[in-house]
């Protein structure tokens, strides 16, 4: 009996939550959720502010999500701005309390670009690639991508989702997540618009030292999920999965992480699992080149103009082999990658965000950054200005049949033309990198990323209707 009158309270409770979590965060069906207090986004403003998003001003918290000094995660630019009005219900009483910073930071799924792109990544990170269902054809994957964008839309906002939902994230803020979507080459073939598919979009070349499993690259549809909580970013995960139903199936998936947003006593550059500082060199949103770096331009003509305010991303899984590199002394791996291990310095001189010098000699004539150096090799200097947004979660997949653990890089680097970007980079990178010999490329994508889409349309329509 005393058992049954506990489940009775707990399923009270429950609906009490439920029910005050909908009602207050503005989810129940239909209901609208309130407009992000600031929308900075990158080449979004006013125009994100779309009314479905603008019935009201965000009650509680507001928060900004500041960039490390030179971009956490090299990402940069983000506002988030409060959650669309998300309160948790107090779990005691009923009384809605505002949900801390983490929680009701949101970003725009609308917008001329995609998010998930130039903000901050987050602190979890799933990475999926589906493959359409035999028969699935281009209608098919219309309707697909109407359902993705649409879920993709309210859980971004934080309000319920249409349709059945799960319940995993429900009395949760939207905790910064955004849904990114890609074509790989083959959804080009699988929907009849092999005429449309562009010539970005070749395959990688192959390099030396890849060791690539197919079956964790490509895929037809590309999907990458963040979020600063794991119910939220696993609640996104798999409505999608639920929702692709009978058009498309899961090929892989890759689940990464970083830095949990307050972790550190200021905004910092997140560090990678070699310990390193890693992202500070990357373009950010106020560089003059960052746009045409980064998106696809809009006077484009022929089969890729649908990809005007879109970006190519290449996705890579490295594992890094810790064992090794933590044999080696604190000197050699700062001379592996050219900086200070400590606060990310380049050995040229000055703090985290000093311009790095490679012409720099010290002072017993021995050149500061060795030739070998990674950011040397990487440089955009020592690549005719190649350069590329990186955007990256850590993985750690447990350990190896020897002991040695599974953990690496999902790298997921972002421009405008992969043969302007990362591909003369990591040509580069093969022949003299010193960070290499710690590496492994264990998988490859390449996708093409459509620009964002309006409130009513979704990811893909100008190719998919066009
Ligand atoms: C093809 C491109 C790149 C791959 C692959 C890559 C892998 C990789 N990098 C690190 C760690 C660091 N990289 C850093 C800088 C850096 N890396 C690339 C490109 C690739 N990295 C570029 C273009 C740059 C910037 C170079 C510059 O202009 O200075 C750094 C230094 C800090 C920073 O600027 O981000 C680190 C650390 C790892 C661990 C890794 C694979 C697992
Ligand atoms: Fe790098």
């Amino acid at each position: 009996m005393a058992e049954h009158k506990e489940l009775a309270d707990k399923k009270e409770l429950a609906d009490k939550t439920a029910k005050a979590a909908k009602g207050a965060a503005g989810p129940a069906r239909g209901a609208k959720a309130r407009k992000p207090v600031d929308d900075s986004r990158p080449g979004r403003a006013a125009k994100n502010a779309k009314p479905e998003n603008s019935t009201a001003p965000a009650p509680g918290v507001t928060r900004r999500r500041l960039l490390g000094t030179a971009g956490a995660a090299g990402a940069a630019g983000l506002v988030v701005g409060a959650a669309g009005g998300a309160f948790a219900a107090d779990a005691v009483g009923e009384r809605p309390a505002p949900l801390s910073g983490v929680g009701a930071a949101s970003v725009p799924f609308h917008g001329r670009h995609q998010a998930g792109i130039a903000e901050p990544a987050q602190a979890h990170g799933h990475l999926l690639a589906f493959d359409l269902a035999p028969g699935a054809d281009r209608k098919a994957a219309a309707a697909l991508m109407r359902r993705w964008s649409r879920t993709a839309a309210d859980l971004m906002a934080g309000r319920v989702p249409q349709g059945d939902d799960t319940g995993i994230a429900l009395d949760a803020g939207p905790c910064a997540l955004t849904v990114t979507f890609g074509f790989g080459r083959t959804f080009f073939d699988r929907t009849g618009l092999a005429d449309r598919r562009p010539a970005a979009l070749e395959p990688l070349p192959a390099f030396t030292g890849d060791a690539l499993d197919a079956r964790r690259g490509e895929g037809d549809v590309w999907v990458q999920i963040g979020a600063d909580d794991a119910l939220v970013a696993f609640h996104a995960l798999r409505l999608l999965q639920k929702q692709a139903s009978d058009t498309a199936r899961l090929r892989w998936q890759m689940n990464g992480f970083n830095r949990t947003p307050g972790a550190t006593d200021r905004p910092r550059t997140a560090r990678n699992l070699m310990g390193q500082i890693d992202g500070t060199n990357n373009p950010k949103p106020t560089d003059s080149t960052f746009a045409e770096r980064i998106w696809v331009p809009d006077a484009r003509e022929g089969a890729d103009s649908w990809m005007a305010g879109g970006s190519y991303a290449v996705v890579r899984r490295i594992r890094m082999l810790l064992d090794s590199w933590d044999n080696l002394s604190l000197e050699r791996q700062e001379r592996v990658i050219g900086r200070r291990k400590s606060d990310g310095a380049p050995l040229s001189g000055g703090t985290e965000t000093t311009p790095v010098d490679l012409n720099k000699f010290a002072a017993d004539g021995s050149i500061a950054i060795p030739g070998d150096a990674h950011i040397r090799v990487a440089a955009p200097e020592s690549n005719r200005g190649a350069a590329m947004l990186r955007r990256a979660f850590s993985y750690h997949d447990g350990f190896l049949d020897d002991g040695a653990p599974d953990a690496g890089l999902l790298f997921v680097a972002w421009q405008a033309d992969p043969a302007k970007g990362f591909v003369p980079v990591q040509r580069k990178l093969d022949r003299g990198d010193g960070l290499s010999r710690f590496l492994r490329h264990e998988s490859s994508g390449l996708y093409a990323v459509p620009g964002g889409c309006a409130p009513g349309e979704y990811v893909g329509q100008r190719l998919l209707e066009g």
